[in-house]
């Protein structure tokens, strides 16, 4: 998602799902964007078990950078494809209740939040006819504001509504058997084998399992990763026997 034009040709494809009738809803991170915004402020980058360590100054520039930008140029992209795409935030609407969460193993990482409820009324009421397009962020009942891992808010959000499927968009090919070989993908996995892997999963792939995990429990039929740097890769997953990715369902 770091390459334009494999942001466009993903904003053509969630514009084609709405025009054949499906709900598409968007869910969004930026990990690559803040850290650059970080290093330019001078902030010290630190990441815990795929979470982003997280002081107020952090939230606030992956607030700016995935609201303010991130956010944007998505929203943008699908508008000039020819569907009306909604940008939200968690804050939009009361969308996300967050709450301080930790890494893995208890460690502190700040203001890292997960999502303790999802106001789905309002996104019914705009998934019928827009396309939203929301950004990982949001804030608690105090008011104190939390930076969300955007596999925790797309996982969530999938949860919530009940979803038929979820689809997570990354820089690998899938879930890696061996994380320094990129053709050890597998393919299918169900929900409780990767259950029992999570302890051995380091770094970003981390919170995305255990998203698709949290999907399939909540009655999600299938969680999907998928290699994003492949063009139209949503679509070849969704519309091929094959699939491209990793494909995790409950266990039968
Ligand atoms: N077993 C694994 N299979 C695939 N990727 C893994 C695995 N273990 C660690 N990773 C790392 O997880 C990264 C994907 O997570 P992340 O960078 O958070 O993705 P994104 O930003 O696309 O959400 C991969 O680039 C890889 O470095
Ligand atoms: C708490 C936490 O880790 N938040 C993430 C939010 C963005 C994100 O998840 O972006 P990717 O999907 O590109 O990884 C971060 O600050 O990087």
């Amino acid at each position: 998602m770091e390459d334009p034009e494999l942001r466009e040709d993903f904003a053509r494809d969630v514009v084609l799902l709405k025009y054949v009738g499906m709900n598409p809803i968007v869910v969004h991170g930026g990990g690559p964007d803040i850290t650059s915004y970080m290093e330019r402020l001078g902030l010290p980058v630190e990441f815990v078990g795929g979470l982003r360590v997280s002081d107020p100054a952090t939230v606030e520039v992956a607030k700016m950078v995935l609201v303010g930008k991130v956010n944007k140029d998505i929203v943008g992209r699908i508008n000039r494809h020819g569907q009306a795409a909604i940008g939200l935030s968690g804050d939009d609407g009361r969308l996300f209740v967050c709450e301080r969460t930790s890494a893995p193993g208890g460690q502190d990482v700040g203001f890292v939040g997960r999502i303790a409820k999802v106001n789905t009324e309002l996104l019914q009421h705009i998934a019928g006819d827009y396309i939203p397009v929301i950004a990982s962020v949001g804030a608690d009942r105090e008011g104190n504001s939390y930076n969300v891992n955007a596999d925790e808010a797309a996982g969530a959000v999938a949860r919530a509504l009940k979803a038929y499927k979820v689809l997570f968009l990354t820089d690998v090919s899938g879930w890696l058997a061996d994380p320094s070989d990129p053709s050890s993908r597998i393919s299918q996995a169900d929900a409780d084998t990767v259950e029992e892997a999570l302890g051995t999963i380091a770094g970003g792939m981390r919170p995305k399992l255990q998203a698709c995990i949290d999907a399939i429990h909540g009655g999600v039929t299938a969680a999907h990763i998928v290699d994003g740097r492949l063009p139209h890769s949503i679509i070849l997953e969704l519309f091929t026997n094959e699939g491209i990715g990793t494909k995790i369902r409950a266990a039968s």
